[in-house]
């Protein structure tokens, strides 16, 4: 029988370990163009280092996961942050783990609203994108440039997310 994982609202406190929520939090909030707009200011930061490094934007169209979902394998960036911004205006699922001795600890998963993002800061162990639902576009900021930037971790047995819906 798999491990099971629950799914937990996404908050930035509770995600304050892995990275940013990329939301439109008043505490950040500057009016600017003569009142007409709210920016919602700096809120992270991409990470991008080596020799040749630098910082993209992308778009990923991810095929939504079928559920139950199983989580054998965690990933991290060891030269770049990642960040994603949903763009279909659908929630997406994060899978993230402290680091346990270069390896993954148990994954926490949160459910991401329609109008939430999430960073991940450099290195942070996580899953790949999983869309739900329907397949989904993402506005994702991360790093191009020589090295290898992908490190991957295979659980020896995987965990399990019954339903991503709380
Ligand atoms: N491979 C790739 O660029 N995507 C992953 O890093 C991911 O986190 O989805
Ligand atoms: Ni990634």
């Amino acid at each position: 029988m798999s491990d099971l994982l629950t799914v937990k609202h996404l908050t930035a406190s509770a995600f304050a370990p892995f990275g940013e929520v990329i939301e439109a939090d008043p505490s950040t909030m500057r009016l600017i163009n003569g009142g007409t707009t709210e920016r919602f200011h700096a809120l992270f930061s991409p990470d991008a280092v080596g020799e040749g490094a630098r910082v993209i934007v992308n778009i990923f169209r991810g095929q939504p996961r079928a559920f139950p979902y199983e989580i054998g394998m965690m990933e991290r960036h060891p030269l770049g942050s990642q960040s994603f911004s949903p763009l279909s205006g659908r929630p997406f699922l994060v899978a993230v783990a402290e680091d346990e001795g270069g390896k993954p600890a148990r994954p926490q998963v949160f459910l991401a609203r329609p109008d939430q993002g999430v960073n991940y800061r450099r290195n942070v162990w996580h899953h790949p994108l999983m869309a739900i639902g329907e397949v989904s576009d993402f506005l994702v900021v991360d790093r191009d440039g020589p090295g290898n930037n992908l490190e991957e971790h295979f659980f020896a047995s995987p965990y399990l997310i019954l339903e991503p819906h709380l």
